[in-house]
């Protein structure tokens, strides 16, 4: 048994379109780095530190949360110290959240020698996407968890499938310089309509197809064509006014794709050497200013999966 252990969990982009807590793409972005160690002695089952904003209470944390069902269920006696060294922002849409728990449940299945699957963890690590955004959603853990593009084939039991990418794309993440506050993610989902009209559930199951075989086949059109979203993505749209002006400058300088980062604000644009990127930029530039904030750009690849290191 390891007495302290590292692992480090990707950044990563939920939906990428119509596949609202399906789809996601990890991203080499940012990383989550949590160290896991055995205490001898102290109060309580998990005790965190951290130098980043996050709560350090265990029950408000998506590190500690998952954390905490694996020592029920294992029947775990001591206390487990979880240093959490935040590089992925909260609140931006990143899966942030998402990558904590990840990165938790990983190192944590190594201190204690529980040999936990790629599965096992996301079913753990839902929990801390539970406990901060009110649902289990798993589609940035998956992505997490198994790197590059997953899709989530079933819930119960969770099975996850990396989907292939025969499209050599890079990514670039524009992010609004903006303080979302506690809870986004919860209070977008909480604009998702219940029930939608079978005319949006066709064009979203088209975009879904068009964006899969695209990305198996390589085929340029087809994922641009695919990465769009009638139903999620309208439906918070009041929350980002400024993508839908966004994503038109993004087609306009011929990207690969653009569709809003999980539950926003960043928007994910994929882009090739037929991009005019520095235009898309500077266009995003400009709406961001008309709304009132500056972005930032981030160019990056596809990450891979949850790392694990064994340090004593
Ligand atoms: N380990 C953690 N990492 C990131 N955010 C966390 C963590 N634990 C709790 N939170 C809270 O979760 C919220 C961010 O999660 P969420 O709204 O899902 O956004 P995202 O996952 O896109 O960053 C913030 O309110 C943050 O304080
Ligand atoms: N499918 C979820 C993804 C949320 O991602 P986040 O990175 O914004 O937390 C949703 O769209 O609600």
């Amino acid at each position: 048994m390891s007495m302290r252990v590292r692992a480090i969990a990707f950044s990563s982009s939920a939906n990428l379109g119509a596949g609202y807590d399906v789809l996601s793409m990890s991203h080499r972005a940012f990383n989550d780095v949590v160290y896991a160690e055995l205490l001898d002695s102290g109060e309580g089952k998990i005790f965190i530190e951290t130098d980043s904003s996050v709560p350090t209470d265990p029950s408000k944390n998506s590190a500690s949360v998952p954390v905490e069902a694996i020592m029920e269920d294992y029947k775990i006696k001591g206390i487990i110290k979880l240093k959490i060294v935040k590089g992925i922002p909260p609140g931006l849409g990143l899966g942030s959240s998402g990558a904590s728990a990840v990165a938790a449940v990983a190192a944590v299945s190594r201190l204690l020698d529980l040999n936990l699957s790629l599965e096992d963890i996301v079913k753990y690590a839902v929990l801390g996407e539970k406990a901060v955004s009110g649902s289990p959603h798993p589609d940035n853990v998956a992505a997490s968890a198994f790197g590059g593009v997953v899709a989530v084939t079933s819930h119960d039991p969770f099975r996850i499938v990396r989907v292939a990418v025969n499209y050599d794309f890079k990514i670039m993440l524009i992010i609004p310089r903006l303080a979302t506050g506690v809870g986004k993610t919860k209070r977008a989902r909480e604009l998702v309509p219940p029930k939608v009209e079978l005319n949006k559930v066709v064009e979203n199951a088209r975009y879904l197809s068009s964006l899969m075989v695209g990305l198996i086949k390589g085929d340029r059109n087809l994922i641009q064509e695919g990465m769009n979203d009638s139903i999620v993505e309208k439906a918070r749209e009041p929350l980002y006014p400024y993508y839908p002006k966004i994503r038109e400058i993004s087609l306009k300088y011929n990207s690969v794709g653009v569709c809003v980062s999980g539950a926003g604000p960043s928007v994910l644009v994929l882009y090739d050497e037929e991009t005019e990127l520095e235009k898309i930029k500077l266009g995003a530039t400009d709406v961001c200013r008309g709304f009132g904030f500056d972005c930032d750009f981030v160019t990056t690849e596809i990450g891979g999966g949850v790392k694990v290191e064994g340090l004593d």
